[in-house]
């Protein structure tokens, strides 16, 4: 079957996984009246009938690290329903499914991590470059395909996590000075039951952070429950995600009140960075994210440095210390409040 057919059936995943197969851009509109663009491989842009200049632009994407196989088969899902005329978007949104040939490989990336390559336009060396440069791209076009007059972006870059955590689901939202924390993307959270959101203190280079430092939009990773095999994926944990993704798809405005004690807030304290092979932690890297360390311990050591846990105790994120030279070895966190105006901010 043709690509662009198989797309057309609903079997976006599949087409996009086939590699026998030579891609082709193609445009059409759906029973529902959805105007659908096939723009990439792996890149499906929507359209809703009747567009009035107050939609949402809303990337929602999966499978930037190949082996993190929910949010994949959650946008497999949506799309699926879009594609078939059961899901009727009331905003233009961007479906992507980000790394296909990681995907095949059944791996994180091929050679680089790819959520480390979006602080701008890479040097094409290896197909994560290649696929992070393309990415950047399409981001971009859609942003400025937007007739709305005030732009209301969004971009839910969705993972899972490859240890144990305390938060079956958590959120992290990058540092920008851009207002991208509005209380509109909080109240999705807590509807979402999303369980935690970590607030970071300092820029990153991952695609989250991308269409939040040079779009404004409203953009987090989001973290759903442990990485498995396709097919392995206990979905039902993530129903409750699943019904406000939709809602945010196909309603017109979500309610912006949220209870701020059902969404538990982190700020991040420090980024741990893995400067020299001495690298490494007292703990094993399969540590549950969140484990909290009382002030004083010592949580690992590089070269010619010790890291011990601060004034009030820290929990420990993403523990990796297998990670490239110059990448972040861990998150270190504290449980912090906020206050609620226009946007979340930090309470001082
Ligand atoms: O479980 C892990 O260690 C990694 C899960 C994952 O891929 N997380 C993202 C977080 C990106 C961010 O900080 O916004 C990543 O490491 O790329
Ligand atoms: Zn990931």
């Amino acid at each position: 079957m043709a690509l662009v057919q198989q797309v057309r059936d609903g079997d976006f995943l599949g087409a996009t996984l086939d590699l026998s197969q030579p891609f082709e851009t193609a445009e059409w509109t759906v029973s529902s009246g959805v105007q659908c663009q096939l723009l990439m491989r792996g890149v499906l842009q929507v359209t809703p009938p009747n567009i009035k200049g107050t939609e949402k632009d809303i990337v929602l994407s999966s499978g930037i690290h190949g082996d993190e196989t929910s949010p994949i088969e959650l946008v497999q899902r949506l799309t699926e329903g879009v594609l078939q005329g059961r899901v009727i978007p009331a905003h233009r949104i961007l479906l992507i499914i980000g790394h296909p040939e990681a995907i095949n490989a059944q791996t994180r990336y091929i050679d680089e991590n790819m959520n480390r390559l979006f602080k701008g336009h890479n040097e094409e060396r290896n197909v994560d470059c290649k696929v992070a440069n393309q990415l950047q791209k399409v981001i971009s076009h859609f942003f400025a395909g937007s007739r709305a007059e005030n732009k209301d972006r969004w971009h839910l870059d969705m993972h899972s996590a490859i240890r144990d955590s305390k938060h079956y689901t958590f959120a992290v939202s990058p540092f920008t000075a851009k207002p991208t924390r509005s209380n509109r993307l909080f109240s999705f959270l807590s509807r979402a039951g999303i369980e935690a959101v970590l607030m970071s203190n300092a820029s990153s280079p991952t695609f989250s952070w991308h269409s939040a430092e040079y779009y404004a939009a409203q953009a987090l990773t989001l973290e759903l429950g442990k990485v498995a095999e396709f097919g392995e994926n206990d979905l039902s944990s993530l129903e409750l995600f699943y019904e406000a993704l939709l809602a945010l798809v196909t309603e017109q405005e979500l309610p912006s009140e949220w209870q701020n004690d059902e969404l538990k807030i982190y700020k991040v304290t420090r980024t741990l960075i893995k400067h020299s092979e001495q690298f490494s932690f007292t703990f094993p890297d399969e540590l549950a994210n969140f484990t909290f360390f009382e002030q004083g311990k010592l949580l690992g050591s590089d070269e010619d440095v010790e890291y011990f846990s601060l004034s009030g105790g820290e929990a420990v994120v993403f523990p990796n210390s297998r990670v490239a030279l110059g990448h972040r070895a861990c998150l270190l966190v504290q449980q912090a409040d906020v206050d609620l105006g226009e946007q979340v901010t930090l309470r001082q």
